[in-house]
């Protein structure tokens, strides 16, 4: 997968040689690179922001050094991939569009800063996406975290003795409570069936503990998650235990 990102920022993209996400860049599973479009300015002075018409408190991302970077990517890449702009009006990213863009051979991210773009820069994406209600400064913390979460589940990336598959939301419950040795910590005990060597078992309470945990933390994952005859049974369970 090849991966762009035009931010004014390029050194807030440390984190990315780090740990699992690093280790997939460090092993070409991942072609990233931050294309600074500051560097794509046709004005004097490298600006890349512009007051508001209309007046308005801030400045604006001017269209012209985004678009020039976005013919660099095309050029170099020889196409633009999905087209992404981090924003708060942007669908709400979740672990489904993970899946999606995991799916994809290129992304290109465009980050925004100060007040925002001007509005023809939408022009040139595909995608808008929000990290949830709140704002940021920008958007390299957003791209990164959907990098994180999209990167995570390319084939090979996390490694032998790593599986996404029974991650929360990857199967639409919340993930089971995991431990790990001592079996006794300070008399808080490891549940005897964890230690029964007796799989079936061990499969149904995990079942049963994602059922709660989802039932009493998002109920409302459970709307939209379709329970067989077993789950049903184990969900009247939770909660006949839990009311
Ligand atoms: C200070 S914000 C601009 C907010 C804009 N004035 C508004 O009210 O929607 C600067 C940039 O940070 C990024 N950003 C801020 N909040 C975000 C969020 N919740 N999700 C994704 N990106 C965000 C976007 O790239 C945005 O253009």
């Amino acid at each position: 997968m090849r991966i762009d990102v035009l931010s004014l920022f390029p050194n807030m993209f440390a984190p990315m040689r780090e740990s699992i996400i690093g280790k997939a860049i460090e092993r070409q599973l991942v072609d990233f690179n931050v294309v600074d479009f500051r560097n794509f300015t046709e004005n004097k002075h490298h600006n890349v922001d512009d007051v508001i018409y209309g007046g308005g408190q801030g400045m604006l991302l001017t269209p012209q050094p985004i678009y020039s970077a976005m013919d660099y990517v095309e050029q170099t890449a020889g196409n633009r991939g999905r087209v992404i702009l981090l924003d708060p009006a942007g669908r709400t990213f979740d672990q489904k569009m993970a899946e999606e863009l995991a799916q994809e051979e290129h992304l290109t991210f465009i980050a925004g800063h100060y007040e925002g773009y001007d509005e023809r820069i939408r022009d040139l994406v595909t995608d808008e996406i929000s990290l949830g209600d709140f704002v940021l400064t920008g958007g390299e913390l957003g791209s990164m975290v959907i990098i994180d979460a999209t990167v995570r589940l390319l084939d090979e990336a996390l490694g032998d003795d790593m599986s996404a598959v029974d991650d929360s939301f990857s199967t639409g419950l919340l993930e089971y409570p995991q431990y790990t040795r001592p079996a006794d910590f300070k008399g808080k005990k490891v549940p005897d069936v964890l230690m029964s060597g007796h799989h079936a078992k061990i499969a149904e309470w995990r079942k049963k503990e994602a059922l709660r945990r989802t039932y009493l933390r998002r109920p409302d994952l459970l709307a939209s998650y379709e329970l067989d005859v077993d789950e049903k049974k184990l969900l009247t369970e939770v909660k006949r235990e839990e009311n």
